[in-house]
């Protein structure tokens, strides 16, 4: 247990981005440049074990694994993408009205999805990932998904019509998103959660094709006092450890009995869980239990750590939600454990990690709009506008730009 001193002392220096595979990385990128599918089908052998040619996926290998669903698992993802697509509605940007200065919302034409799949299948993200894009219009989408692949993550695909599906995944997946490959068609976006390799991949391909952010290692943070429920707080820890070795959670409050409650619980439950390698490895490495002395303290220690989900679990949740500024996601009160915001709450579960919920939302219908300025000055106008930007342009010694405008007022009289 640290105080929030020790805390900070401990952790601004791990917060960083590890860059140190980024050689790797580039050695990937640049391979699959020149080389291709070639490229592809030796890492997938090379990382995934799998002796496999990259193709698309054939249309009746996604109908039949979504006909082969469980009932309740085919009602559960066809309640989830209600849900996904509901919310996702009702956050869109609505398109201003075209007068004068307005923005011009387009859809992005195509998009790559990563759905992850190396240490756990995820079919909820081919939802969280696709029907924002198919809400913002997106006509062409694109999964790239490690092998082996679950057949429930072929089957989100059918359902959410996705257009062609890659069993490739890793860093060489992201460059035959982002350049194209003889298989693979390059695309305008490239968005999806993933691993080490997977994020430092997006970071060295952005600019050349959009990227949505930074969705690495999954992490929570938890908020609890002395009337929190201390088994539901540790489950909701070990439902984040149990992604990746690497996954970060933070237990808070400014009650010793109760971080000691919680902590004693999770280690017992880290034992017998199905997981219990990864989520131990996770809890030894990445996991913080912080005793604050009030709850400024907290917000601010939340603030700082701008953890990619927040669950809030005291008498007075509720107030947490005005107060932190920096989360990906917030989980107000007991019945509000972060695996439903995983699955079927609504909001989308690509959200940022390491810190950047500082800068970054998670991702929405919003990320695959663009929205043009469009400058529509009516003549009457002409001169206001004209005087607030020549001095400017006078200033900045860039005569064009003065000759530009000036030559208006030119017209305007000739044609007076
Ligand atoms: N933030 C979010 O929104 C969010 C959502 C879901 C999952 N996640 C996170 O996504 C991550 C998924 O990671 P994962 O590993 O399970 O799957 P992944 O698909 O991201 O990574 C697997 C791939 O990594 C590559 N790889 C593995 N070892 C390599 C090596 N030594 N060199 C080069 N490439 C290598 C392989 O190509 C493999 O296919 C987890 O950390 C999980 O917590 C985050
Ligand atoms: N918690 C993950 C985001 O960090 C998302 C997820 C998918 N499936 C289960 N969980
Ligand atoms: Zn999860």
């Amino acid at each position: 247990m640290l105080t929030a001193k020790e805390f900070d002392d401990v952790y601004t220096s791990q917060n960083q981005f590890d860059w140190s595979k980024v050689n790797d990385v580039l050695a990937i990128i640049k391979a699959v440049q020149t080389e291709g599918d070639a490229a592809l089908d030796r890492y997938t052998k090379q990382f995934d074990g799998a002796e496999t040619e990259v193709r698309a996926v054939p249309e009746a290998e996604l109908k039949a694994a979504h006909d082969a669903l469980p009932v309740d698992l085919k009602a559960a993802l066809t309640q989830a993408k209600k849900n996904i697509e509901a919310y996702q509605r009702k956050i869109k940007w609505p398109q201003p009205e075209a007068e004068g200065l307005y923005p011009v919302l387009h859809p992005i034409r195509s998009a790559g999805i990563y759905v992850p799949g190396g240490k756990a299948s995820y079919p909820s993200t081919v939802l969280m990932t696709a029907l924002p894009a198919r809400v913002a219009g997106v006509e062409e989408l694109t999964v790239v998904t490690p092998p082996p692949v679950n057949p429930a993550t072929l089957a989100a695909c059918y359902m959410c019509g996705i257009d062609r599906v890659y069993t490739v995944g890793g860093a060489q997946a992201i460059a035959a998103l982002a350049y194209g490959t003889e298989s693979i068609a390059r695309v305008d976006k490239i968005v999806g959660p993933g691993n080490q390799y997977v994020a430092l991949a997006k970071k060295l391909v952005y600019g050349d094709v959009g990227i949505d952010s930074i969705a690495g290692p999954s992490e929570l943070a938890v908020v609890v006092d002395a009337s929190s429920n201390a088994e539901w707080a540790a489950l909701d820890l070990l439902a984040q450890a149990e992604h990746d070795e690497m996954a970060r959670t933070f237990l808070l409050s400014t009650d010793r009995a109760k971080l000691e409650e919680v902590s004693r619980l999770a280690a017992q439950f880290a034992e017998e869980a199905p997981r219990s390698a990864i989520i131990k490895e996770s809890l030894k490495n990445n996991h913080y239990t912080i005793l604050a002395e009030d709850r400024a303290e907290i917000i601010r220690l939340l603030n700082d750590i701008a953890p990619e989900h927040l669950a809030v679990q005291t008498e007075d949740a509720e107030t947490y939600a005005a107060d932190v500024r920096n989360a990906g996601a917030l989980f107000i009160g007991g019945f509000s454990p972060e695996a439903l915001g995983d699955y079927s709450a609504g909001p989308s579960h690509v959200l940022p990690t390491n810190g950047n919920a500082r800068f970054q939302s998670g991702l929405s219908v919003n990320d695959f709009l663009t929205a043009n300025a469009v400058i529509r000055v009516a003549e009457t106008d002409y001169s206001r506008l004209a005087d607030a930007a020549l001095p400017i342009a006078r200033s900045e010694e860039l005569h064009a730009h003065a000759a530009s405008i000036e030559a208006r007022f030119g017209k305007r009289r000739d044609s007076e």
